[in-house]
């Protein structure tokens, strides 16, 4: 098992009180995993990806064990983490392609960041023209300036420097979002051929894009308000999702091939709640059709076949 995450509490400190941004999170990846996450925005998923990299202030550990490769990660000490960071979990973050310093030459910026983590850049050089090749990068692009790479070269240059030391987990969060719909197809490719040459180990590939995610996820887990509702291979989610966010979720997408005339898009009716003081029970029941009496009580997370899990009451 590559990943273990087991009842995580991440919360923000704000003047209000906390706000409950990951409020018991649990599930599993295993090596060679790609497993999406989705879910509307503000259900904590950039919170899940930063709190496994850098869990700072206004975030707070509030409880759980997570685990890479059998060791576990000392998620609220900042400096021992500084020992997985980059090297054994890496983040291609939301705004990558602003993360580049646009005053530094890409040779410059990446021989420093090796520099930082003990490696040499001459050591790496060889595997960094190769990988260069794998993204369809010229290796010309090492001495040219981040403002001189348009958003996918700059997202694919991001892409290789995040993975340049095979971390064994690779968060990709939001990275197709800002791209074109080829482009985005091209990344989203280019994540799984990461994953088949064993370039990284596996990856979490958070998205609110669950298309993307049928062609290249494993498995998706579903956030809803700070926890999960439900989890299973991808194929399953798709065709034959169990809890009913899922279910709206999945039946809100459009249908290639069918017109809006014949058949209206859905949606989720209502909001999700607010996370400062969110309601005791099930989070979804305000807006879920099939809410009765014992949805007031948490429901817990079950597993009703192999790793197939649903946290709903409905559910027997
Ligand atoms: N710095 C912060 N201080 C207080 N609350 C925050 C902070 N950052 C995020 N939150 C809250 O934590 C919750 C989870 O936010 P998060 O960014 O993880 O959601 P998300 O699912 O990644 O959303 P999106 O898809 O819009 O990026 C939200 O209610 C958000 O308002």
């Amino acid at each position: 098992m590559s990943l273990n995450v087991s009842n995580l509490r991440v919360y923000y400190q704000t003047l209000k009180g906390d706000v409950k941004a990951l409020d018991g999170v649990t599930f599993d990846i295993r090596d060679g995993e790609i497993a999406g996450i989705v879910g509307e925005s503000g259900c904590g998923k950039s919170t899940l990806s930063n709190s496994l990299i850098t869990l700072r202030l206004p975030m707070k550990f509030v409880g759980g064990y997570v685990s890479l490769d059998g060791n576990e990660l000392p998620l609220q000490d900042h400096k021992k983490m500084g020992g997985f960071r980059y090297k054994k979990i890496s983040i291609i973050p939301q705004y990558a392609m602003n993360a580049l310093n646009p005053t530094v030459k890409l040779r410059r910026l990446i021989s420093d960041l090796l520099n930082c983590h003990g490696v040499g850049y001459d050591e790496i050089l060889p595997e960094l023209n190769r990988r260069l090749d794998v993204v369809n990068l010229d290796r010309a692009v090492l001495d040219m300036y981040p403002v001189e790479l348009s958003g996918g070269m700059k997202q694919r240059a991001v892409m290789v420097i995040s993975t340049l030391l095979n971390p064994s987990l690779l968060i990709a969060d939001e990275i197709t979002s800002a791209l074109d719909v080829s482009t985005q197809r091209a990344v989203a490719e280019m994540i799984v051929e990461f994953r088949d040459k064993i370039l990284v180990k596996s990856v979490i590939f958070v998205t609110h894009d669950i298309s993307i995610l049928y062609q290249i996820a494993d498995s998706i887990i579903i956030m809803y308000a700070g926890k999960l509702v439900e989890r299973a291979g991808t194929e399953i989610i798709i065709n034959k999702p169990i809890h009913p966010y899922t279910e709206m979720l999945i039946s809100s997408l459009p249908e290639v091939g069918v017109y809006h005339n014949d058949k209206r898009l859905k949606g989720i009716p209502g909001k999700p709640p607010q996370l400062l003081s969110p309601p005791p029970g099930c989070r979804f029941k305000e807006r879920c059709p099939q809410a009765f009496e014992k949805c007031k009580e948490e429901p817990p997370m079950i597993e009703i076949e192999p790793n197939h899990w649903v946290a709903c009451w409905r559910v027997k």
